[in-house]
């Protein structure tokens, strides 16, 4: 068969195979037109390992039928999509086009709310270029409404509550305005100096989260975390711990339930949440293992920030004492010698090996022989077959899709290759191979017992105990 048919059988079957899925759990799986609520999104997350290779397969069937030149002529301003994401959330047209329904509503009654700050804008342009992918539709000129997709943006508040505090607009959401607004302002902003900083002579093999391609974007000798910190940059300090919590939310039952036995920790084990920003998977833990106790621990900025968050959203864990939000920085002396679990997600990501060796080792300071280290971040695959540089650590090896496929359809699914090197333009790090973070924590004294694994995009758990 052609490598096209062959494509082109791995939709057809895939999507057959959803369908018949979903009409014998008698579900329906949701189309465009239906905006995200949690029963919809229940259907896609269940079905979400059928939909990935149909997905991947259907982004390798437009790299085989595009003429090269259109392709990447298209591509080189994809760049633009991020920035009309961010603009989208800036002027809150998700929450705007939510209450207007399914009729939609005119570019210029969507402007007139944040008439102000956009005097001269045209919505219409960028909604119009979003709605070229099924993010909004446009049922008349210059009316548009949601489709499913945007509706993803919203923040889930009446839109008289978002003008009344628009930097608040992020708080208690699920993370996904916030992480989209990240992207296409801060990160952005950063990306389009990635490739001087890469050959200027220092800054291109540096591994100080100074000297990256962030500082000439934003101007500043600071690194990102403390100039997130500076009174200019309060409304990006307010969107930063919220946007953390999108990478898991929209799953995050399946990201506390399965994987590592929390369910099987004795009664009033200790956890601790390093770096764990406002303790957004803290959060999700206590809400499901009551029967032990946490501690997050971050920079006091974002501490002060989680105790606003903890009163809001689950009140009493923190009074009760269920819960403790210290601020402590990880480079130094780690003083929780007692702990059952250290959890770190998402940071080893954010820092080179030679930052991530000394948190880590301060960890195995702390930790007791039965202390359980688990990382959780993504893991970087190659893109050969037989690429693996690891196979003997349980849940290593991943199963290839069949050729012609790439071998890992969530290479394509997930964020993890983008998010390299978007850690790479904010803080000269990265995300790691397995073979990578073996060698990271042997360094720092652990050894990975065990891997398990999550349906990109969740990130994954790498479970470790001391060497
Ligand atoms: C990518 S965020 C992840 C946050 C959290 N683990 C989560 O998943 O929502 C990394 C976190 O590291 C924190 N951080 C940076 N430097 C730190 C330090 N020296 N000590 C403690 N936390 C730090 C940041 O404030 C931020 O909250």
């Amino acid at each position: 068969m052609s490598q096209l048919g062959a494509l082109a059988r791995i939709i057809a079957d895939g999507v057959a195979d959803i369908q018949a899925k979903c009409a014998a759990r008698d579900v329906v799986y949701p189309t465009p037109d239906v905006l995200c609520d949690p029963a919809s999104d229940a259907v896609q997350n269940e079905f979400s390992s059928q939909a990935a290779p149909v997905i991947a397969a259907a982004y390798q069937l437009i790299a085989t039928l595009s003429h090269p030149q259109p392709f990447l002529l298209g591509m080189g301003l994809w760049g633009y999509f991020p920035t009309a994401l961010a603009f989208i959330d800036a002027a809150y047209v998700p929450d705007i086009l939510m209450e207007a329904g399914g009729k939609g509503m005119h570019v210029n009654d969507i402007a007139a709310y944040t008439k102000s700050s956009q005097p001269d804008l045209d919505p219409g342009r960028i909604l119009r270029f979003l709605a070229t992918r099924h993010i909004f539709e446009e049922v008349a000129p210059d009316v548009f409404r949601n489709t499913r997709l945007s509706s993803g943006m919203s923040v889930n508040k009446s839109v008289k509550e978002i003008l009344k505090s628009p930097l608040g607009r992020w708080d208690g959401s699920n993370g996904v305005a916030a992480i989209v607004s990240l992207n296409g302002n801060e990160n952005m902003k950063t990306a389009s100096y990635l490739v001087e900083t890469l050959f200027n002579p220092i800054a291109g093999h540096s591994e100080e989260p100074s000297e990256a391609a962030f500082q000439q974007a934003h101007r500043t000798p600071l690194p990102c975390y403390e100039w997130l910190e500076q009174p200019e940059n309060i409304a990006s300090l307010r969107k930063f711990p919220n946007a953390m919590r999108a990478t898991t939310h929209y799953n995050s039952d399946t990201a506390v339930k399965q994987g590592f036995e929390w369910d099987k920790l004795p009664e009033g084990s200790l956890v601790v949440d390093v770096a764990g920003g406002i303790g957004n998977l803290t959060m999700a833990l206590a809400g499901t293992h009551k029967h032990l106790r946490y501690v997050v621990q971050d920079r006091p900025a974002v501490i002060n920030a989680a105790h606003d968050h903890w009163k809001q959203n689950m009140p009493g864990a923190v009074e009760r004492g269920m819960v403790r939000l210290e601020a402590h920085d990880m480079f130094d002396l780690q003083y929780i010698t007692d702990a059952t679990v250290f959890v770190m997600r998402y940071t080893t990501h954010n820092w080179s090996d030679k930052y991530a060796l000394k948190f880590l080792q301060r960890l195995r300071d702390a930790s007791c022989p039965d202390t359980t280290l688990i990382i959780i971040d993504g893991i970087s695959d190659y893109l050969c077959r037989d690429g693996s540089d690891v196979d003997d650590i349980p849940g290593a090896t991943k199963t290839p899709a069949p050729a012609p496929l790439l071998p890992y359809p969530d290479s394509v699914i997930g964020w993890g290759y983008p998010m390299d090197l978007n850690m790479l333009a904010m803080m000269n790090c990265q995300e790691r191979t397995i073979g990578e973070f073996v060698t990271l924590l042997k360094g720092a004294g652990w050894k990975i017992d065990r891997i398990c694994r999550f349906e990109a995009p969740l990130p994954q758990q790498i479970i470790c105990s001391p060497l």
